[in-house]
């Protein structure tokens, strides 16, 4: 029989007390990567700890809670001790009732300031046909790289030039019908009285979990239907500086023959009557102002809608 180690009580309550410590530290350490992935919010992690002091929210220290919170590093760390009147070694649960106070408003505020802060990240361009939507999200995507340009599903054909993937996801009707009973796309209208467009919702959500700003080049019907379903989405309306610049584009395009270009202008007095159900209106004079003025309302992050004319 192999030789048992005989543990005398005052040693098996120190190796019983060592391993709870183990526990304790890796429940903590688990905790603090929760709220630094964003998994769980720092003011419930709060909340749990001034509600019980001696649990795992309650025993980690305002230190190491604050440095899992997204965004403060060591240099903040500091200074945030300071105003909050924290002692660094400070357990959560040990605080006093106005430190507290103090770091609860502190997280609270944050937590707000976050919210709005992604609340502008999904931006819509719409606008009437040929005033430039095209040409300005293009210009965009060329020369902001970091403002994601959403691809959408088309049953249109391809036109000589346009890349499978960059442009459009070319699709025939049957994968598009397949596409809105999976509930795959975010919106998806019938443009035109041609062809059907939509706007996969996978690469958004996963751009906007990233945290990247997602901007979506669509039409008004879709613009409504983003706005239903992600009421935090910032709506744009491209405008033209005049109706005559408007007609002129679209002539000058020269892709419609004469009696589709009468009902696109026809269509397009209709759209133009929406621009004010938008958060911000750009006129499209060049297209590098135009795309400047779109991408300024990106990062106008938490920004309340103005009119930008
Ligand atoms: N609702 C919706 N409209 C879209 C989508 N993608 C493109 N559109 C709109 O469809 C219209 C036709 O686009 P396109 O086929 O590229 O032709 P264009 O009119 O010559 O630019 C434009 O008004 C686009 O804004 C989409 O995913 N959803
Ligand atoms: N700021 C601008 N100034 C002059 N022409 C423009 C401007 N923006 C776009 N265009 C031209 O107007 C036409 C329509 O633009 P397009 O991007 O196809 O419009 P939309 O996508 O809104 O239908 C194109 O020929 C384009 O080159």
């Amino acid at each position: 029989m192999p030789e048992q180690t005989v543990r005398t009580p005052p040693e098996v309550d120190r190796v019983a007390a060592s391993r709870a410590a183990v526990e304790a530290r890796r429940a903590r350490a688990e905790l603090k990567n929760r709220v630094s992935s964003g998994a769980i919010s720092a003011l419930t992690v709060l909340d749990d700890a001034f509600a019980d002091p001696d649990g795992v929210a309650g025993r980690m220290r305002a230190t190491d809670f604050l440095l899992s919170v997204p965004a403060i590093g060591r240099t903040k760390l500091t200074r945030i001790l300071e105003d909050l009147k924290i002692s660094p070694a400070k357990r959560l649960g040990g605080l006093g009732p106005n430190q507290r106070t103090r770091l609860h408003d502190f997280i609270a505020d944050r937590e707000s300031k976050n919210r709005q802060h992604k609340r502008s990240r999904l931006i819509v361009l719409a606008g009437p046909t040929a005033v430039g939507k095209g040409t300005v999200a293009s210009y965009i995507r060329e020369n902001y790289p970091d403002v994601l340009l959403s691809v959408s599903a088309t049953t249109r054909k391809p036109r000589p030039g346009e890349v499978e993937g960059v442009n459009y996801f070319f699709v025939d009707d049957a994968e598009f019908d397949r596409l809105i009973e999976n509930n795959e796309l975010l919106e998806h209208a019938t443009v035109h009285n041609a062809s059907r467009y939509g706007t996969p919702r996978g690469p958004i959500d996963e751009a906007l979990a990233r945290g990247d700003s997602v901007l979506l080049e669509i039409d008004i019907q879709g613009a409504r239907q983003v706005r239903a379903a992600m009421p935090e989405a910032t709506l744009v309306f491209l405008l033209p500086p005049s109706w005559d610049e408007l007609v002129r584009r679209l002539v000058g395009r020269g892709t419609e023959d004469a009696e589709e270009r009468e009902r696109r202008l026809e269509t397009a007095r209709h759209e133009l009557a929406a621009q004010d159900e938008f958060d911000y209106r750009v006129v499209n004079g060049t297209v590098a102002d135009a795309a400047q003025e779109v991408v300024d309302l990106i990062k106008t992050r938490g920004a309340r809608p103005r009119r930008a004319v």
